[in-house]
């Protein structure tokens, strides 16, 4: 997998954050960074062992991944080879660091006729593909089946008999890897085919529009480009005081390769890794019986304790999600936690001696409890990889770690002034941690650097926790939008539905979820959509269309939905919203005119 350096999947990764700290999301110290196929030959690819019936569904419903599943033949023949670079330049466009940001801006720069390179230093893919997104989506698709299989009641109210569901510790390992590796060929695979010049080594800008990449240590080759993109993404933030050793306290590089499911694991960090991971871990168990698929497996539940910083778990979330996800994800799962607390010291297990974990108040900073257990994940956060990039060559200085750009995602220098030609996107500026915000940024990019402007509108960027059942959202959280409207002197409404009134839920015996909207309810606008329950995180994206797109309620509330679907229950949201109508409002301004309607 290593190639001439080694990036975060070994714990002595060049910036473990340890010296700078910082993220997107920080607010404290340095401790703080913030079809259904029923084959017994489908299950054995999952990783799951079954006697009887099982609905192991195919694929994952993660967009980006059927995006990189999608035949690169899409793009028109006529533009699918690399273009001829302007005059006095060895390339149109070079970016550095081949995961998702970099590729998704690659494969659209070479529509563009743009002719592109991509220098990267490790595995092409990135976090997303061989750390991140794809993996840990695997393990999530297994955790949810086992958890479906060993939820007696759930199964009992189908009508359906199951015996005893266990699993193949290994399988599930191999199912997570073999699909990082599939979805890295295809990656690989789109950009050859057009022939985008891939180039191995570590990538810096060593002047105004000019690359070095080569070896680490080594003079390199200088290559000449128009534009170029930083899109060297993100690494663990492991918080001071924390001592990884990769088998007992590890990070999520260690943790999707599955190499064990402990007894007692504490998470600390109650954000998307730590909620994904505590889904996987009190699904799995600890297997303590045979693994011969046709005995008796003994599992013993997973005990999965958080500990997080902030005053509730799971902080980033609206907090009405927050507190329906702690009802149905957390309380009634072996998962305990303690709020308000950072972990400051962690020391792995060794001699015979558990892991443990000193706790101190957010606040106080007192001592307030010390943890022994078989194992911890950090998932603190992530640090922006972006040492060794020559930024001081054009005067640009990170801030902590993350590279500085606006609202087009170009670079700006200690001055505060734009460096020409140079942008960064995806997790190295911190903006958004996810693959799609990424790939979208990269997109941005392109378009302008083929002279349309554009920017992005990360409020309508949707965002999705992959637990059983999904969260997602996107644009304002509730304490946001009213902090706005009162700033720029609007009122706001909510709107509610409950997927107990839908019918396509209700057949599938997933009643339990809720979809909300914070919205305008003088011109319609939608600020904020969040959703938990089956399949949130497909169902979002009928919101975010709309908000990308500026339609308003009133619109939308007429589009037909399918009978019976999940997608009624975003229907019914548009639909029980109460925009003022504008013959209303005329008629208020005007009271001669004749309304027939206040709402529409
Ligand atoms: C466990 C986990 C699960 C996640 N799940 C999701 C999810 O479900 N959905 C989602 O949207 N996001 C998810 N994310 C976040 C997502 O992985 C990142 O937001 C995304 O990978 C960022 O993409 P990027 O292109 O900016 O950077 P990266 O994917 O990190 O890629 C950067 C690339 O640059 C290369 N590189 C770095 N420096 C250099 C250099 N100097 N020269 C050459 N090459 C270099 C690296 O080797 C790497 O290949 C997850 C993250 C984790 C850790
Ligand atoms: N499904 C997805 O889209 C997905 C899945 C996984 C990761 N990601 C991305 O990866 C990034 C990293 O995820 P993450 O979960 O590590 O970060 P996160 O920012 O989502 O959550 C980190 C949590 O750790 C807490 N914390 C930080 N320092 C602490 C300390 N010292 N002690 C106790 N608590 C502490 C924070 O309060 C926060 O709740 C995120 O930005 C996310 O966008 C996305």
């Amino acid at each position: 997998m290593q190639s001439s350096f080694s990036l975060s999947l070994s714990s002595a990764s060049p910036i473990t954050g340890r010296s700078d700290g910082g993220g997107a999301s920080s607010t404290a110290s340095d401790l703080f960074f913030t079809t259904a196929t029923t084959t017994p030959s489908h299950l054995r690819f999952c990783g799951l062992r079954r006697e009887a019936f099982s609905g192991c569904k195919s694929s994952s419903n993660n967009a980006l991944l059927l995006k990189q599943l999608r035949p690169t033949k899409k793009i028109s023949a006529s533009l699918s080879t690399n273009g001829t670079p302007s005059k006095g330049f060895d390339y149109d466009l070079v970016i550095i660091g081949a995961g998702v940001g970099g590729h998704g801006a690659a494969l659209h720069a070479v529509e563009k006729g743009l002719k592109t390179a991509i220098i990267e230093g490790d595995v092409v893919g990135g976090t997303c593909v061989n750390r991140g997104c794809v993996p840990s989506k695997a393990l999530l698709a297994v955790s949810g089946r086992m958890r479906e299989l060993q939820n007696e009641h759930h199964m009992k109210s189908f009508g359906l008999q199951v015996a005893a569901a266990g699993y193949d510790r290994q399988g599930v390992a191999d199912h997570a890897q073999n699909l990082a590796t599939k979805i890295r060929n295809n990656l690989t695979n789109s950009m050859k085919s057009l022939g985008v010049d891939i180039l191995t080594g570590f990538g810096a800008v060593v002047g105004p529009q000019k690359v070095k990449y080569g070896k680490t240590g080594e003079s390199g080759t200088v290559i000449t480009a128009k534009d170029i993109i930083i899109a060297t993404g993100s690494v663990p933030f492991v918080p001071k005081g924390v001592e990884v050793d990769g088998k007992t306290v590890i990070t999520s590089d260690h943790a999707l390769k599955l190499e064990t499911v402990p007894e007692w694991i504490v998470i600390v960090g109650s954000g998307y890794i730590g909620l994904e991971f505590s889904d996987v871990y009190t699904a799995l168990g600890s297997e303590v019986g045979s693994a011969n698929p046709f005995t008796f497996v003994l599992l013993i539940v997973s005990q999965v304790t958080f500990v997080e910083a902030l005053d509730q778990l799971m902080p980033g979330f609206d907090p009405e999600i927050g507190k329906l996800a702690q009802r149905v994800l957390i309380n009634p799962r072996k998962i305990d936690y303690h709020t308000g607390v950072f972990a400051t010291k962690i020391t792995p297990a060794r001699d015979g001696k558990p892991v443990t974990i000193e706790l101190i108040d957010a606040k106080t900073k007192e001592p307030k409890d010390t943890l022994e257990v078989d194992a911890a994940l950090i998932a603190t956060g992530r640090a922006p990889f972006t040492q060794g990039l020559g930024l001081e060559n054009v005067n640009v200085e990170t801030q902590r770690g993350f590279i500085p750009v606006d609202e087009r995602m170009r670079v700006i220098d200690s001055k505060g002034k734009l460096v020409p030609h140079l942008y960064c996107i995806g997790d190295a500026n911190g903006k958004m941690m996810l693959a799609h915000a990424a790939s979208a940024q990269g997109i941005s990019v392109v378009e302008q650097v083929s002279g349309k402007d554009h920017v992005l509108n990360h409020l309508s960027i949707p965002a999705a926790c992959f637990t059983h059942p999904e969260i997602s959202m996107v644009g304002l959280t509730e304490p946001q939008a009213r902090e706005k409207a009162e700033k720029e002197g609007f009122e706001i409404s909510i709107a509610k539905t409950s997927f107990k009134a839908n019918t396509k839920a209700l057949a599938e015996n997933e009643g339990e979820g809720i979809a909300k909207m914070i919205y305008r309810p003088d011109n319609g606008e939608i600020l904020g959509v969040h959703i938990f329950g089956m399949h949130a995180a497909d169902l979002i994206h009928e919101a975010s269309n709309a908000i990308a797109l500026g339609t308003r309620i009133q619109d939308i509330k007429y589009a037909v939905h399918a009978h019976p679907t999940l997608s009624e229950v975003i229907d019914e949201l548009f639909k029980s919203a109460k925009v003022i109508s504008a013959s209303f409002k005329q008629s208020i301004l005007n009271p001669t005119l004749e309304t027939h309607s206040r709402l529409v």
